[in-house]
């Protein structure tokens, strides 16, 4: 869907992304993170050229990016920032319809699609459909900021740090928003962010880049369990490495199918953080375990969550 070939692009003669080749497949969640100033933004913005690059070739559907029209190419890609730049002087249903007008939707279209992003980004559309950006918190702005980058249907949506800059229950909150509304559309997206562990929530794909250059790209479990190198590892914190790697494991994976106990029980497809958490809390070795439909599905041991974890392999490879 969108590949980098060879991609540099300097600033006042030095090079803020190096020799970049990346394959970013259609309808994958790739997140771009790194270091300060490793080129994580650059890469974003020369995907719909608000930065044009320098050397090296960017395809967008098969198609040198150059080729495009630059308006219809940023139409086709929805473009999210944590800023947000809403347009204060607008409302909310003006702010979201910037592009189909465009387009120059119908306005009954329009009207359909504002109401239809404020419900698929949890806003009453009666409420807020008329309110300016002051009138809304920072977490409903991200909400707009997000429905508007989607408004036009856009087969890619780019978006840099998104939810930078909100508190961790609101982010948490638009974090499964942007899984849902991914598993719901299929959409491609690439998203920038500093934070490790919203990269490990939300990505298909990391690409982790330090100095303008892409140090390991591969799922993450793979950058977890196959660091490529010592700044990968220490990148994801030696200290935090099983605590993350619980996170990316599901309760399904270790719950003794054949054993069935009494008690509040803990459903399979909660993360085994979240499980360890629970362990914690309330002090105890098991915890019986139910399906998506609430039915008793077996036991999850606490000496489980332990087991079976591979360490990092000294053979160690980019995947
Ligand atoms: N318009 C510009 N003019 C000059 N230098 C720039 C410009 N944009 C970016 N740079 C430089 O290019 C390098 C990469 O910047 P970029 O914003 O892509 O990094 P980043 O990984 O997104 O950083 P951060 O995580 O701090 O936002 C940095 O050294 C930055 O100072």
């Amino acid at each position: 869907m969108i590949e980098f070939e060879n991609v540099s692009k300097f600033f006042q003669g030095k090079a803020a992304v190096r020799d970049l080749s990346l394959n970013i497949k259609e309808g994958q969640f790739t997140v771009l993170i790194g270091t300060s100033g490793s080129g994580k933004s650059t890469t974003l913005k020369m995907i719909n050229r608000l930065v044009e690059h320098d050397t090296g070739r960017i395809r967008f559907a098969g198609e040198e990016i150059r080729n495009f029209d630059v308006k219809t190419l940023r139409r086709r890609m929805g473009y999210a920032i944590q800023s947000i730049g809403l347009f204060p002087h607008w409302n909310v249903a003006q702010n979201i319809a910037t592009v189909p007008q465009l387009l120059k939707w119908p306005q009954a279209r329009v009207n359909a699609r504002i109401d239809e992003l404020l419900d698929l980004l949890g806003l009453e559309a009666a409420q807020f459909r008329d309110r300016y950006p002051h009138q809304l918190s920072g977490g409903q702005q991200q909400r707009v900021g997000v429905a508007r980058a989607l408004a036009a249907d856009p087969e890619v949506l780019l978006m840099d740090e998104p939810f930078g800059a909100l508190d961790p229950v609101t982010r948490g909150a638009l974090q499964q928003e942007i899984i849902r509304i991914h598993q719901l559309l299929g959409r491609t997206i690439v998203l920038v962010t500093h934070d490790i562990d919203e990269a490990l929530t939300l990505a298909d794909r990391i690409v982790l880049m330090d100095n303008g250059q892409v140090i390991q790209q591969g799922t993450p479990l793979a950058l977890l369990t196959h660091p490529a190198t010592d700044f990968v590892r220490d990148f994801f914190g030696r200290s935090e490495w099983g605590l993350r790697l619980l996170s990316l494991r599901h309760v399904a994976e270790r719950v003794r199918t054949h054993e069935r106990l009494d008690g509040e029980p803990i459903n399979e497809t909660v993360t085994l953080r979240e499980a360890l958490s629970l362990f914690v809390h309330r002090q105890c070795q098991r915890l019986p375990v139910v399906n998506q439909h609430g039915e008793p599905c077996g036991v999850l041991h606490f000496s489980d969550l332990v087991q079976g974890e591979k360490l990092w392999g000294e053979d160690a490879s980019a995947s």
